[in-house]
């Protein structure tokens, strides 16, 4: 992994305290350009809390946050241009259509709305079919290019996971953040969402993966980042990372229950370490 270049995100001693609760614990991690990183850790470990200050919808205690090296610790969600995210909840919009739901997200990073559409004329109907074909060619990069007219309520979980991941590119980000984008998949639809995160890696994204199926970890990622009660417990490679004490103690027993349900890879995933 390369450490010596810029980092795309960083993390500087960030603390996060919510009243009495501490939910990050002076952390540090960078996440780069080209890789992919899974962030793991038990419920409750500060994982979301992390995505959020990254996101800047929180604004750390103590510590820094930087972006290609620069301080951004005290800018707002909005200015972050270059991040992008998805939600543990789908934020898709379910009465649209797929292209839709896509061509909405651009308009929202251009700044072209219905109040310019109202407006009429050729040059708005020449963008907006710019913005159709841009919207078509992310459905394409997502894999789903042949459901641009399907309603999204339509859509299998797995497929609507996919669109998530076209309206987060829709902002045109250098990074982005999938908060638990497998979670409830069949292992068919996370192996071709596994394959999708590995390409954005591959097209120099940096791309922070935070999950729970271990499996998913080391289909996608090359780094690891371990939170545990706040705490940063491991930050490495994901194939030192299977091999440490620390984190199996912590994590990786606990994995067999965390993520039950229709994974039932998760329990072999285990035994994976
Ligand atoms: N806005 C908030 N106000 C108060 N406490 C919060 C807030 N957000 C998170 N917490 C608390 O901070 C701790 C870390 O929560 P966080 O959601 O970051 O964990 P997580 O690792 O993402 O967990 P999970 O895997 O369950 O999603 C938890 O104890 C949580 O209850």
């Amino acid at each position: 992994m390369t450490t010596t270049t810029t980092a795309a995100v960083e993390l500087r001693g960030v603390t996060m305290q919510f009243g009495g609760l501490r939910a990050l614990s002076d952390v540090s991690l960078r996440l780069d350009h080209g890789v992919v990183t899974s962030l793991i850790g038990p419920n409750g470990a500060g994982k979301t809390t992390a995505i959020n200050v990254i996101s800047g919808v929180l604004r750390p205690t103590s510590g820094s946050v930087l972006v290609n090296g620069e301080t951004i610790t005290n800018q707002a969600a909005e200015r972050r241009t270059d991040i992008a995210r998805t939600f543990q909840i789908s934020q898709v919009f379910k009465s649209l259509t797929v292209l839709e739901n896509v061509v909405v997200a651009l308009q929202a990073d251009s700044g072209y709305g219905f109040g310019r559409a109202l407006l009429g004329g050729p040059g708005v109907r020449h963008a907006e079919k710019a913005v159709r074909r841009e919207a078509l060619e992310l459905l394409d990069r997502v894999g789903i290019g042949h459901l641009a007219d399907r309603e999204a309520s339509t859509l299998p979980l797995g497929q609507e996971r996919l669109l998530e991941v076209a309206r987060a590119l829709a902002m045109r980000p250098k990074v982005i953040l999938l908060d638990e984008v497998a979670s409830g998949l069949t292992a068919g639809d996370r192996h071709e969402l596994a394959g999708l995160v590995r390409s954005l890696g591959a097209d120099g994204y940096a791309v922070l993966v935070v999950e729970h199926n271990m499996r998913f970890v080391q289909d996608t990622s090359e780094a690891l980042v371990v939170l545990n009660f706040g705490e940063l417990l491991y930050t490495g490679t994901v194939a030192e990372g299977l091999r440490d004490q620390g984190v199996m103690d912590a994590y990786l027993g606990h994995a067999t229950t965390t993520d039950a349900g229709p994974d039932e890879e998760v329990k072999s995933d285990a035994a994976l370490s």
